[in-house]
C-alpha cells in the first residue's frame, strides 16, 4: 500500500475525555470514514490530526514525515467543518484564497490556475465576487471546501460536511466529494454519524466508541459483519437475536432464547466469535433485513431455515419496503419495491420467512 497517513498509538487527554490508542493507516486512494455517535471523539480526532491539540502519546506520520509535534500551518492538511465560518467582509474569492494570502501565495500562478479549475468543477465560479451573507447552505459548504483544498493538501479532513444540507443538495455534494477525491488525488478523512453516508462514500471505515476505535474495515464488511453489539446497534442491525451456540454432531447451531428457532448449521466463517470460543455460550446473531427473505410459499432450497409469521406493518421507502412481522419473535425484512408490488402484502397476513445459513452472523454477547 502506498501509505499516505499512519497514526499509531495516539492518545489525547481533553478534560475528562480521552482518545485512546488510535491506529489508522490509509493510502492516498482511500476515502476514510470515521463514524460514531455524538460525543465519541470524532471532532477531537480530526483536530488532533490537524494539529489543534497536542497528543499525550503516539505518532502521526504524513507522507513519511513525522508531524506529531508540528504546528497546524506546517502540516499540509485541509480541514473543513460542517459550519465552517466564512469571513463576512471578504468576497467568496478572498475567502477561498485567505490562507494562501496569509502565506503570500495568493498571487502564485499555480494556485490561481487551480482556483479556476476548482470553482468551475464545484460550480461556484459565478459566486466569486459575492459576500457570504447571501449564500445558501450548499453554496457556503462548497466555498469552505474550496478553501480547504485550494492549496492541494495531500490530506483533507471533513467534519460532518453534509449534515446541514437538504437531501438533494447532500446527494450533489456527495458526488462532488467523490470527484474531488478522484480528480485531486487527495486522501480524505470524513467524520459523520450517518452510516448511510459512510457506506455511500467510504472505501474504509472506523467506528468510534468513547474515544477508541471499536471496529475498522471495509464499510460493506462492517455492515454485514459487525464485531460487537455496539457496532451492530449503531449500524441499525435489524434482526439481532439473543441465543446460545450449541454443538450437535460436531456442527454448530444457534438456538434462539425464548423461542423455538434453531439456526444452522453455522458456516465456519459466520463470525470469529465462535471459532475463538466454542461451547454453549451466550451470543447475539444478526440477520440483516436485506438477507431475510419473505414469501407466501416456503423456500425452495432445503438449506434455508424457515418459519412463519404475520405481517404487522409495512413501511415504504424510496428504494425498498420494510416489512415488519411477528411470529417466533419480531422481524424486519427488506423487499425491493418490485418484489413488494408483486406480493401485494397486507397487514395481518401469514407469510413464510427464511434465511440462508451463509447470511447468519454471530457476535459475542458483550
Ligand atoms: N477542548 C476540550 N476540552 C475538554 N473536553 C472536550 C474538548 N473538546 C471536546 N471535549 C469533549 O470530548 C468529547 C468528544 O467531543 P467531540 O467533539 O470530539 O465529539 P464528536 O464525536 O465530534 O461529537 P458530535 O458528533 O456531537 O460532534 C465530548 O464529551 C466533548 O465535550
Amino acid at each position: 500500500m502506498n501509505t499516505l497517513l499512519e497514526i499509531s498509538g495516539l492518545h489525547l487527554n481533553a478534560g475528562k475525555f480521552a482518545l485512546k490508542n488510535i491506529n489508522i493507516s490509509m493510502a492516498r486512494s482511500d476515502y476514510f470514514m470515521v463514524l460514531g455517535p455524538t460525543g465519541c471523539g470524532k471532532t477531537l480526532l480530526l483536530e488532533t490530526i490537524a494539529g489543534l491539540y497536542m497528543p499525550a502519546g503516539g505518532a502521526i506520520i504524513l507522507q513519511g514525515r513525522d508531524i506529531t509535534r508540528l504546528p497546524p500551518e506546517q502540516r499540509s492538511i485541509g480541514l473543513a467543518y460542517q459550519d465552517s465560518l466564512l469571513y463576512p467582509f471578504l468576497t467568496v474569492k478572498e475567502n477561498i484564497l485567505f490562507g494562501s494570502r496569509g502565506r503570500g501565495k495568493a498571487g502564485d500562478p499555480q494556485i490561481r490556475r487551480h482556483l479556476e479549475q476548482l470553482v468551475e468543477a464545484m460550480n461556484i465560479s459565478g459566486l466569486l465576487d459575492r459576500y457570504p451573507a447571501g449564500l445558501s447552505g450548499g453554496e457556503r459548504q462548497r466555498v469552505s471546501l474550496a478553501r480547504a483544498i485550494v492549496k492541494r493538501p495531500p490530506l483533507l479532513l471533513l467534519d460532518e460536511p453534509l449534515s446541514a444540507l437538504d437531501p438533494r443538495t447532500r446527494g450533489a455534494m456527495q458526488e462532488l466529494l467523490r470527484q474531488i477525491h478522484l480528480r485531486e488525488g487527495l486522501g480524505i478523512i470524513h467524520v459523520t454519524h450517518d452510516f448511510t453516508e459512510a457506506m455511500q462514500l467510504g472505501t474504509c471505515m472506523a467506528v468510534l466508541k468513547n474515544g477508541a476505535i471499536e471496529q475498522r474495515g471495509a464499510p460493506c464488511d462492517i455492515f454485514f459483519h459487525p464485531a460487537t453489539v455496539y457496532v451492530a446497534g449503531f449500524l441499525q442491525g435489524e434482526n439481532l437475536l439473543a441465543g446460545t451456540i450449541l454443538t450437535i454432531n460436531g456442527r454448530r447451531w444457534f438456538r434462539q432464547d425464548n423461542g423455538p428457532l434453531l439456526f444452522g448449521p453455522l458456516p465456519l466463517d459466520c463470525g470469529a466469535a465462535i471459532a475463538d470460543n466454542p461451547g454453549s455460550q451466550k451470543r447475539k446473531m444478526l440477520i440483516r433485513a436485506g438477507n431475510l427473505r419473505l414469501g407466501r410459499q416456503p423456500p425452495e432450497s432445503a438449506n434455508s431455515i424457515s418459519w412463519t409469521a404475520s405481517v404487522s406493518r409495512i413501511a415504504l421507502n424510496r428504494t425498498h419496503a420494510d416489512v415488519y412481522c411477528h411470529g417466533s419473535g419480531n422481524w424486519q425484512a427488506s423487499l425491493s419495491l418490485a418484489r413488494w408490488r408483486e406480493l401485494q402484502l397486507s397487514a395481518g397476513e401469514r407469510v413464510n420467512l427464511w434465511v440462508n445459513p451463509e447470511n447468519l452472523h454471530i457476535i459475542p454477547e458483550n
